[in-house]
């Protein structure tokens, strides 16, 4: 099995970097940056995921994606989530065939609308 534990580990550290002094902290001087510094970093660490695999980089696309999961980390304890909710939410949708999700959105939505033409398009 995968040890993911380092994960929970760094989710912690993120959590206990809301209280460190910016200077000290990269972290913590992100969050003091705020939300579009925070998203800016995640922008740029996804162009470089896209860069190292057209290159066919591995070694260079562990290492950027290392830096997008470490940057959406962040952007998460900003929010007060952590990869505990992401966790969760993998659970939720583990053993759900994407294709089959898509076929249920899909008729619950024209079910939807069926309901609105059948109101003379009220909803
Ligand atoms: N996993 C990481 C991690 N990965 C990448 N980085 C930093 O992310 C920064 C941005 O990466 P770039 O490649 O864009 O480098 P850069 O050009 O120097 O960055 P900018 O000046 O553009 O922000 C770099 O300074 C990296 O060192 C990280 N910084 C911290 N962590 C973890 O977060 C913890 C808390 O870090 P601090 O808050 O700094 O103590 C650490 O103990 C680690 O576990």
């Amino acid at each position: 099995m995968i040890d993911l534990e380092v994960l929970r580990r760094v989710s912690q550290t993120l959590a206990e970097r809301k209280a460190a002094d910016p200077d000290q902290s990269y972290v913590s001087s992100l969050y003091q940056k705020g939300t579009e510094a925070i998203l800016k970093k995640v922008a740029e660490e996804s162009a470089e995921v896209i860069m190292a695999a057209k290159d066919g980089d591995r070694l260079h696309l562990v290492w950027e994606v290392t830096d997008l999961w470490f940057h959406t980390m962040v952007l998460l304890a900003h929010f007060g989530l952590s990869v505990e909710d992401i966790a969760a939410e993998f659970r939720r949708r583990e053993g759900v065939s994407g294709i089959d999700e898509k076929r249920a959105r899909l008729a619950t939505a024209a079910e939807a609308e069926s309901v609105v033409i059948a109101k003379g398009g009220k909803a």
